[in-house]
């Protein structure tokens, strides 16, 4: 799991904590440690090299660790990271979100023997069933056109654990249309994701037993972006931890919570962190935004908290844009101004510097259109891509990268895509089986590098060669299957994809040459020079009448892509929203009128 071969890259950033004693703090904490701190203070960074350190140090194979995080773009980019400082997935370093460790390393191993009321092996339903049987179960309770929501469904089977308490029956059409949604999983043999983390947390709750096995397998438990892992992985954790004997680094901002909607709580990160028994480091300097993006970005959450941007010297750039026409010629002036100045303005610079932001897929329409019309690549992360980012369709963008010509420079590395690839294997395979899967994926990718071969070919071999013959014997990706059934389609003849070649599908989750375009949530741990925020009026950034905690929840997603942002920062707004009936004239976003305010009084 650890390479000594590349420790040279740990070496060199474990030295750029030396100016830094919050950093240096946590990186030498000796028992819990929870670092606190805002957006590009280098909490993640700190994470890896500090995981990394306790590996090499405190930890003898073959027991790991377990580093654990919310999304799954949060988890490909903790992998990334820890792939530079030698670190790969294995059986016992597990990286990925916490539904994966739910599933991998609890329910499948104990599962069965904790007499679980759900079906083994364990199948997944994919999203096509799991929509069906949540729009039939609600249709036969409630009637067609009823007015409960499906988001309010996920956020009560998430945030009430216990089933016979008071709280789950306080909301009692969610709770009956839970169960009867349930029962028709069941019925087919089938578990959903909540139910992963659900079933996950019962296990841990009601098993004393499981504790030890799970500390004697990851003694250490690593959580990045806490505040949005919700309360089951929050009851988890304190299980193991304060039960169970597993050490705990965790490092969260309770600012950039905006998963409240799926019963996400950025309390329990301060509640974590105000115990006894934990070292709690809080850091304030911030290295990814100039001064003028750290002030403002204060001002935009109201709250003073002290953040110090790394290089005072550096010039911002924040302007506030309006533009009369709405949200096509936003796009419009984006693609026409805003993109060719900041590519111009910078030696280079390029496309992948450069982030669209948007609230929803439907404004993300609008931008994909003039973006495509303007004549630049990009990568589009929403509900409306041709497919969804899971472990498997990720997977197969970086083969492609590597057989693009990544090969040559060892980006992806070889042996992770190797490794990632077995640990697709739900079953566990033995070590020859390992062996002989890993020089057949080798093969097979020595023979597909060619960088100008159409994406279609390259997929349809991966999937002949090998990756059809896994899904066929591993039900557990039933979803995944289906998200790479869709980048098949959409690659197909005819289909969104199909003038995509190898290289632009091995860029697809990053590359220089594409610009990117993604919803403001999906933004979450990333940075960009240049962000772009469109469609910054009432009755989108905030909704009208929004409630006073989903109005907090709001700024913060604003927040949350204002500090994205390096260099420059354009916020663009019509001064209405199309409503059903037409457009609805109810002003710029306030946000943006209190942070004009704020930034006028404070000399800017
Ligand atoms: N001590 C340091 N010296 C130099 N650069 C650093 C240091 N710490 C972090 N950085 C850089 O700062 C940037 C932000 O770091 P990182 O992504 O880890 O922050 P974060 O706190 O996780 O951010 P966010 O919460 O916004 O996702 C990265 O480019 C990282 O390499």
């Amino acid at each position: 799991m650890w390479s000594r071969s590349v420790s040279t890259a740990y070496l060199a950033q474990a030295a750029e904590l030396a100016g830094n004693p919050g950093q240096l703090a946590a990186y030498n904490s000796q028992g819990h440690c929870v670092v606190l701190a805002g957006p590009g203070s280098g909490k993640t960074k700190t994470l890896v090299l500090k995981l990394a350190r306790i590996l090499a140090e405190d930890v003898q194979a073959p027991r790991g660790a377990a580093c654990i995080t919310y999304s799954h773009e949060c988890a490909r980019e903790l992998n990334r990271r820890l792939e530079v400082l030698g670190l790969r997935e294995t059986p016992n370093l597990f990286i990925g979100t916490v539904h994966g460790f739910c599933l991998r390393h609890l329910l499948m191993p104990y599962g069965r023997l904790a007499d679980l009321p759900i079906q083994f092996p364990l199948s997944v339903a994919s999203q096509r069933v799991r929509n069906r049987l949540i729009r039939q179960s609600g249709d036969r309770l409630f009637g067609p056109n009823h007015p409960y929501k499906e988001i309010d469904l996920g956020r009560h089977r998430r945030s009430v654990l216990n089933r016979n308490s008071v709280d789950w029956r306080s909301e009692e059409e969610l709770a009956a249309w839970a169960e009867a949604y349930e029962a028709a999983l069941r019925q087919e043999g089938l578990i959903d994701y909540d139910d992963m983390v659900i079933f996950g947390h019962r296990l841990i709750a009601e098993h004393d037993w499981v504790l030890p096995l799970v500390q004697a397998k990851f003694p250490v438990l690593a959580i990045d972006e806490y505040q949005d892992l919700g309360v089951a992985l929050h009851c988890i954790v304190k299980r193991l931890v304060f039960e169970g004997g597993v050490r705990l680094f965790a490092v969260g901002d309770a600012d950039q919570s905006i998963y409240g909607f799926t019963g996400a709580d950025g309390s329990l990160l301060m509640e974590l962190a105000a115990r006894e028994d934990i070292e709690p480091v809080r850091l304030q300097m911030n290295y990814r935004s100039c001064a003028g993006i750290v002030s403002a970005s204060e001002m935009a959450l109201g709250e003073i908290r002290g953040y110090r941007a790394n290089d005072p010297t550096r010039q911002a750039t924040i302007e506030f844009v309006p533009r009369p026409g709405g949200l096509s010629d936003q796009a419009a002036h984006a693609v026409a101004q805003i993109i060719p100045a900041a590519l111009a303005s910078k030696p280079g610079r390029t496309l992948g510097d450069i982030a669209i932001l948007y609230k929803d897929y439907r404004a993300g329409d609008v931008m994909t259109e003039a973006v495509a019309a303007g004549g630049f690549d990009y990568i589009r992360v929403d509900n409306s891509a041709p497919y969804r980012k899971v472990a498997l369709t990720s997977w197969v963008e970086d083969c492609a990268s590597w057989c693009a010509g990544g090969w040559r420079i060892g980006r992806p590395q070889l042996r992770g895509l190797i490794d990632r690839y077995l640990a697709f294997y739900r079953a566990n395979l033995d070590d020859a089986q390992a062996r002989r899967e890993g020089q057949e994926l080798t093969a097979l990718l020595w023979r597909l590098r060619n960088d100008q071969q159409p994406a279609r070919d390259f997929v349809a071999s991966l999937r002949d060669g090998i990756v059809d013959r896994l899904l066929a014997a591993e039900l557990v990706l039933a979803d995944q299957k289906e998200q790479l059934d869709r980048m098949t389609e959409a690659l197909a003849e005819g289909g969104v994809l199909a003038k995509l070649d190898i290289t632009s599908l091995g860029g697809r989750d990053g590359s220089p040459d594409h610009l990117n375009l993604l919803t403001l949530h999906s933004a979450k741990g990333c940075e960009y020079d240049v962000v772009i925020m469109v469609g910054l009026d009432l009755g989108n950034l905030p909704w009208l009448n929004e409630s006073p905690e989903k109005l907090r929840e709001s700024r913060r997603l604003f927040y949350v892509g204002l500090t994205r942002a390096r260099d420059e920062v354009h916020m663009l707004y019509s001064g209405y929203v199309e409503g059903r009936y037409g457009p609805m004239y109810r002003g710029r976003s306030p946000f943006l009128n209190e942070l004009e305010q704020r930034m006028r009084a404070a000399g800017f």
